[in-house]
């Protein structure tokens, strides 16, 4: 099995791209099928971002033939968070219960990963990141409630929103992968506002409980040549080192943040004024 590919592209690229161009090479639409996995691999940080949906039988983390590895997770770790209804993985034996918006860690050099739903009619809807790892880190579950959050924004700005960080220097242990989500308030439609890049990090965003009808436009490019890609709920966009990323929505939603590179620590961004985006 092969898994779906997306090369890096420079910043002098990316701001010669219309629109079609820019979705084809950034924007992930196959993610949350029902019954199967859906990956993709980045070459920013050879990161993949992906999903599963089992609905009425486990289904099984397969290996693919882009790793040239015996197994998917020999030499990578996973973040995983569930958006959906409730559900478990079974990590080489090892059963998490896994409730909407729980994350779990699994370790590099786990053989078996088995995923599944409680209720096959309110699916799990698991979202997945994977990075290369050099060492083993235990699994953990990490339940929303004990992740602390931070409320940041304001209502004024239409930016309130709060962060919810799972995996970090603070949090559960890792190699490299950085993890969490962030809830925006009710008629709050700003995330990430003002901006940052990190060129010492790659990053994905995928948007979750985006009410039906409504959308996100989500900003991308350098701070001073930015390009919007209009995202639907479930939909993920791949976020260049050297890029903002940031989204005023037509309502609010939530979102998860999955990051690969230099360091574990969250607050390592380089802020964008408002006023200096272009
Ligand atoms: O709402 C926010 O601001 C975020 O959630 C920012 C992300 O966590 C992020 O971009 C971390 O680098
Ligand atoms: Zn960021």
């Amino acid at each position: 099995m092969i898994m779906n590919q997306r090369y890096a592209q420079s910043p002098k690229e990316v701001a010669t791209l219309g629109t079609a161009e820019l979705r084809a090479s950034f924007l992930l639409e196959d993610l949350m099928q029902l019954g199967q996995f859906n990956f993709t691999y980045s070459h920013y940080d050879r990161a993949i971002t992906g999903s599963v949906v089992p609905v009425d039988k486990p289904l099984e983390l397969p290996g693919y033939e882009n790793l040239r590895s015996d197994f998917f997770l020999q030499r990578r770790e996973l973040g995983i968070i569930n958006v959906g209804g409730a559900g478990t993985v079974n990590i080489d034996g090892t059963v998490y219960e896994v409730n909407k918006l729980d994350a779990v860690y699994v370790g590099k050099g786990s053989v078996s990963v088995v995923f599944s739903s409680n209720v096959a009619t309110d699916p799990a809807k698991f979202f997945l990141y994977s990075v290369p790892a050099h060492k083993e880190y235990p699994h953990q579950l990490i339940k929303k409630e004990n992740a602390i959050p931070t409320t940041i924004g304001s209502k004024d700005t239409a930016n309130e929103r709060t962060i919810y960080k799972y995996i970090h220097l603070e949090g559960a242990k890792s190699c490299q992968l950085v993890m969490g989500l962030t809830v925006l308030s009710t008629g709050c439609v700003w995330n990430t506002m003002p901006a940052h890049v990190h060129d010492r990090r790659m990053e994905s965003y995928f948007y979750f409980d985006v009410p039906a009808g409504q959308v996100v436009f989500h900003l991308m490019g350098q701070p001073q040549e930015t390009r919007h890609v209009v995202v639907q709920n479930h939909q993920a966009i791949i976020s260049p080192p050297w890029s903002i990323h940031s989204g005023g929505g037509t309502s609010n939603y939530g979102f998860i943040w999955a990051m690969a590179g230099e360091n574990l620590v969250y607050s390592d961004m380089d802020a964008v004024a408002i006023n200096e985006l272009r």
